[in-house]
């Protein structure tokens, strides 16, 4: 490749040049640590930079256990790995499909890291049968894990909702249980395993939601009852909501006529209703149609009594995948844990369990340093869970272990916008402009660095 004059050719250069194409690029390390992440990519795997850039792809995406990534081969193998399809999860949990190109790449013969070039053929695969995982496992209230007291009351809502043959909407945060409710719902109406079928909103367009409720009505057939979830109603359009509406309507008044219905919908929101509607993301005739029976699964921190819970059953259910035999967590990690606010839900402390779980060696207490070095900058102190602000803070403190200087650095920077934030009265741009870069770069690294951003 000829290389322009000049200093230009930096890796903000190139990464804004490959934001223009039209294919989602991908580029790692020697380690396997994303460098360089496109546009095209950032929107087939639904993923922003914050949550992937200097990460390892394994603490970000999970591949079934006979598969490894592309990218992965190509660095070991330090050959091209090309067309392969590759089924994978992001870490909110969500299925991606992509078909790959992926070339290792060289400098002074040695392979200094690989650069994939995916295709989305996700959304041709949108309608899935079953779990996410394609397995005949659903969930069922038998085995939720989880008893405080606002667990209880949703249990008893679903109960009763899988009674009667009305449509259910489930609204709650991103990654609090809204896929593994429906399941149970599916599972207590004594649905068949192979029946869960689910849509996922995000992405779709007008064509391909007709198309894959085509494919949904093709494949039910009339002989099975099968429950059609419908995830992320926030996300379809305006227009589609339309359509949807439309469609629950002729659904409700069908059962009113014949009182047993084809299918049962489930539909899922993850924003507040009175929200969605009043910033225009959702149809009020939408909502008004489909929440006849609604069900409200509660956040984390809303009962953070279920995380040791959780994490003994996340413990168990790796021990099994990964064939350990982790016995649990420190006492200081449930203290850690249930002193964060767990903006992910349940997805996130699955991924922080796994990860952990993952750093392991022959231990068998998961301990404050097994976590994922992400998770742990978020706790200078492990009885802390807020950046530190007061600036001798993040200096050298006696009787405290050094930190890496990247740790430090990280914090350095997060100190010195929370303060320039202050400084500014919180005015983004002013700020953005007293440090010298844009406001975009500013936003990112308020994200990055969860810098809060309000008094
Ligand atoms: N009670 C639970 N016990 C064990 N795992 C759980 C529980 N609740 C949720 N999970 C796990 O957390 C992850 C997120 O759950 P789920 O997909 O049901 O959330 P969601 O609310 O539908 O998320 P999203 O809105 O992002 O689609 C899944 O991997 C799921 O298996």
């Amino acid at each position: 490749m000829a290389m322009p004059k000049g200093n230009f050719l930096d890796i903000h250069f190139v990464s804004q040049a490959l934001d223009y194409i039209q294919q989602g690029i991908h580029v790692v390390d020697t380690h396997g640590r994303t460098v360089l992440y496109n546009q095209k990519m950032r929107v087939m795997e639904s993923m922003e930079d914050i949550d992937i850039l200097d990460k390892r792809l394994l603490e970000v995406f999970k591949f079934f256990p006979d598969e490894n990534s592309t990218l992965l081969q190509a660095l070991t193998l330090k050959e091209p790995i090309l067309n392969i399809k590759q089924t994978y999860f992001n870490v909110h949990g969500q299925e991606i499909t992509t078909l790959n190109n992926t070339y290792p790449i060289w400098s002074k013969g040695e392979v200094v890291g690989a650069i994939e070039i995916a295709q989305d053929v996700s959304s041709r695969e949108q309608l899935r049968i079953n779990s996410a995982s394609g397995t005949a496992e659903l969930s069922s209230f038998d085995h939720w894990t989880g008893s405080s007291p606002l667990i209880e009351d949703m249990i008893f809502a679903g109960k009763q909702a899988s009674n009667t043959k009305s449509m259910i909407l489930l609204t709650g945060e991103a990654g609090s249980g809204k896929e593994r409710l429906a399941q149970c719902i599916h599972v207590e109406r004594g649905l068949g395993v192979h029946t869960f079928y689910s849509i996922d909103c995000r992405a779709l367009t007008d064509d391909r939601f007709n198309e894959l409720l085509n494919e949904y009505n093709d494949k039910k057939g009339r002989r099975e009852l099968s429950t059609l979830f419908i995830d992320h109603i926030e996300s379809l359009d305006l227009s589609l909501q339309k359509q949807l509406t439309d469609l629950l309507a002729d659904w409700k008044a069908t059962l009113r006529i014949t009182n047993s219905p084809l299918y049962y919908p489930i539909l899922t929101l993850s924003e507040d209703p009175v929200d969605a509607i009043q910033s225009g993301k959702l149809d009020k005739d939408l909502y008004y149609t489909m929440s006849e029976i609604t069900i409200f699964v509660p956040s984390l921190r809303n009962r953070k009594k279920d995380i040791p819970e959780l994490v003994t059953y996340f413990i168990d259910d790796f021990n099994s995948r990964f064939q350990t035999n982790i016995q649990g967590v420190t006492e200081e990690i449930i203290k850690l844990f249930s002193s964060y606010d767990w903006p992910g839900n349940v997805r996130e402390l699955e991924h922080v369990m796994e990860a952990s779980m993952f750093a392991m060696g022959q231990e068998t207490l998961l301990s404050f340093t097994h976590l994922p070095h992400y998770f742990r900058l978020k706790f200078d102190d492990p009885m802390a869970s807020k950046p530190a602000l007061d600036s001798s803070a993040f200096m050298i403190r006696e009787g405290k272990a050094l930190q890496t200087l990247d740790a430090f650095l990280r914090e350095a920077e997060s100190y010195y916008i929370q303060k320039s934030l202050q400084y500014h009265d919180y005015n983004v741009t002013k700020t953005a402009d007293a440090l010298g870069m844009s406001r975009q770069n500013l936003q990112y690294r308020l994200k990055k660095n969860n810098v809060i951003r309000k008094k």
